[in-house]
């Protein structure tokens, strides 16, 4: 009880101080704005100057325009996998959701919390029917989604970033260069404050506990002050403080204006006491709409009283699962009007009509404060972020580096001196198959594996209007080439040099520009794998895909003994590039080679290039095709990752 009561006065410390946040006449406030203004012309501040700062989060934004959202007969369905038929989720359901209060969407497993969120937010459109009103005018989405944000429920969040460097690059790529740094920094600073995050802010985020991780995701998306808060179960994995925590900083926002709207399975009584507003869900349908104090007096208007020291919540999701009879549940349903009704409401006769709404609010919502941030800063700051994620992933960093040290070193000791020796013809050809494995498959896998993990990251960061996913697919293009180039590069010398192939400028670049394509092309495949399959079925299809490409490299098989009904797999199968542009940089217009035995048939590289049907010669063509298909490839990817980011909402 005493923790409770501790933990409460900790609330109210809070609660205090975004009511201090809010107060426009605040003269301390001023005070310290234009304390902020004349000093950023000065000097660059540290942690320091902050400290001591107010905890207003948002003392020097504009103030919010409120945002009532009305909707009315919304329906979800998906297609049926293997049949024509189609599956309702969501059935006509109706409500309201008035600006300034913190609304819970309730229900039982499954019944469709999720699924309306992402409807009401837009973060799913595909499959959805109905209106959605914003403040009394039809949802103008593109406008619309500038006021709001979207908090997933896997935080999704940059774990080897420190939380300051989380909250810098949200700021760069939320606000632009349009404010400065030390008024990012205060802003910053004000939400961490105020958030009990200010004394983490250089733990790397992957240290944080669950509860700081999902008031780090609410941190970063207050940065550009939205009007209205989407959060999917911001309180499932916490502890009863947290939990506590999470929804009374919740409250908080909307008491400034804002209109938070969370799915929670199901809260405590004490908990539920916090929420202005419930819907709750079952089946799809709506249950019950209206204030959480109106929930029980709404059972008992029904006949369905609440046992005496029962959670009322507890007894929502009961009847909302069916536990009492199907009959009652339709019974609640038809009550409420599937959401239509808003006799549960505080004072359901203040509730305003649309045309009250629009009378409120001439113009449709539009944010006057919005700023569009040019994809070139966005893709500077992007730079910046896969910078410094590749210098702490030190583990994966290195670990690049030294497979490919490890791996060139392995094959070099095993074919050592063999590039000169006319009796190890064959064996070097094995050598350079198996060098073509080894580019092709590193930077395939790595990618399958690691791509998969950052998805909902990226769905999550473009649906907030982070950035655009041509500036995220340029950033990790670039920012990988040093490492990938390097790796190859590393590898190529080792090889190369172990191996004793000639000593010739022109045969090393050739040999290292083909690996070089390849290591690109595999991880263009591997990105294109990763981002239509999960890291399971990834892993699956990534070697699957590979062997038909080996098969038609033209090493087991000759390329001119390809039945011709399979030639064309020869010319899609880019290992075939490889292989030929290996051949051709190692063994085209070579001397004759030295033979220490008896007899070496490859004396004579040329009879070699006749057996393998490769004329040796034809390098640049190899090259082309390899850099053809790169280009083909990415851009195939870049459609993709947009269609599933995007186009598949
Ligand atoms: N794309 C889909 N294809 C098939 N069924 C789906 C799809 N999306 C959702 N569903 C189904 O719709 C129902 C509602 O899903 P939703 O995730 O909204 O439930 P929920 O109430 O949020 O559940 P939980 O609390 O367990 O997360 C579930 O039965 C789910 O299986």
């Amino acid at each position: 009880m005493d923790i409770l009561l501790e933990q409460e006065s900790n609330m109210n410390t809070l609660a205090a101080l975004s009511t201090i946040a809010v107060s426009k006449t605040d003269s301390n406030h001023t005070a310290i704005n234009k304390h902020v203004q004349t000093e950023s012309v000065k000097r660059t501040p540290d942690v320091d100057d902050f400290k001591n700062a107010p905890a207003g989060a948002f003392n020097n934004l504009p103030p919010l325009e409120p945002v009532e959202i009305y909707f009315k007969d919304l329906s979800y369905s998906v297609q049926k996998m293997f049949s024509k038929t189609k599956k309702e989720i969501l059935h006509k359901v109706s409500g309201t959701f008035p600006s300034g209060n913190l609304i819970a969407i309730m229900g039982p497993s499954g019944a469709g919390k999720s699924t309306l969120l992402n409807a009401l937010s837009g973060y799913k459109q595909k499959g959805v029917s109905g209106a959605v009103y914003v403040n009394g005018r039809v949802r103008d989405l593109n406008e619309f989604k500038k006021s709001t944000s979207y908090i997933t429920q896997d935080d999704s969040l940059q774990l080897l970033l420190t939380v300051y460097e989380n909250m810098k690059i949200a700021a760069d790529l939320k606000l632009g260069k349009f404010e400065s740094d030390y008024n990012k920094k205060v802003r910053i600073n004000n939400i961490l404050t105020a958030l009990g995050l200010f004394d983490h802010q250089l733990t790397i985020t992957e240290r944080l506990s669950g509860g700081q991780k999902k008031r780090l995701s609410v941190a970063l998306e207050l940065i550009n002050n939205p009007t209205v808060l989407w959060l999917d179960e911001p309180t499932t994995g916490l502890d009863s403080f947290s939990c506590w925590q999470m929804i009374t900083l919740l409250k908080q926002l909307a008491q400034q204006g804002r209109t938070v709207i969370c799915t929670i399975h199901q809260p405590s009584a004490k908990l539920f006491e916090r929420f202005d507003l419930v819907y709750v869900l079952a089946y799809g349908q709506c249950l019950y709409q209206g204030h959480s104090s109106k929930l029980v007096p709404f059972f008992q208007s029904v006949n369905l009283p609440c046992p005496m020291f029962h959670n009322p919540a507890d007894y929502a999701i009961e009847l909302a699962s069916g536990e009492y009879g199907m009959d009652k549940v339709n019974t609640l349903c038809h009550s409420i009007a599937n959401g239509e009704s808003l006799a549960w409401f505080e004072n359901p006769h203040k509730m305003m009509k649309m045309e009250q709404m629009r009378h409120k609010n001439p113009t449709p919502i539009k944010r006057s404060d919005f700023i569009e941030i040019s994809e070139f800063y966005q893709f500077k700051v992007l730079m910046q972020r896969g910078l410094i994620k590749i210098k702490r992933d030190q583990t994966l960093t290195h670990l690049r580096i030294a497979v490919n040290i490890i791996v060139a070193a392995l094959l070099g000791w095993l074919f050592i001196g063999s590039g000169n020796d006319g009796s190890r013809v064959l064996a070097n050809y094995n050598l350079l198959f198996s060098i073509l494995m080894h580019h092709m498959m590193t930077p395939m896998m790595l990618t399958i594996l690691t791509f998969p993990t950052e998805k909902s990251t990226i769905i999550k960061e473009n649906f907030n209007r982070w950035y655009t996913v041509k500036t995220y697919y340029l950033s990790t293009t670039v920012v990988d080439l040093p490492i990938s180039i390097f790796c190859c590069l590393i590898f190529s010398i080792i090889i190369y040099v172990m191996t004793g192939w000639p000593m010739e400028v022109q045969r090393f670049s050739i040999f290292f520009i083909v690996s070089l394509l390849i290591v690109f092309v595999a991880e263009t495949v591997g990105l294109i794998i990763g981002s239509c399959f999960n890291v399971i079925n990834g892993t699956f299809i990534g070697p699957v895909f590979s062997v038909p490409c080996m098969m038609f490299a033209g090493f087991g098989v000759t390329l001119r003994d390809l039945p011709s009904y399979l030639k064309w797999g020869s010319y899609i199968s880019y290992l075939r590039y490889g292989l030929e542009g290996y051949v051709g940089a190692l063994f085209y217009k070579r001397e004759q080679l030295e033979c220490n035995v008896l007899y070496c048939h490859y004396r004579y590289p040329d009879k070699f290039l006749k057996e393998i049907a490769m004329e040796g010669d034809q390098f640049v063509t190899d090259i082309i095709a390899l850099i053809i298909t790169l280009v083909f490839l990415r851009f195939v990817c870049f459609f993709i990752l947009k269609w599933r980011i995007v186009l598949n909402r």
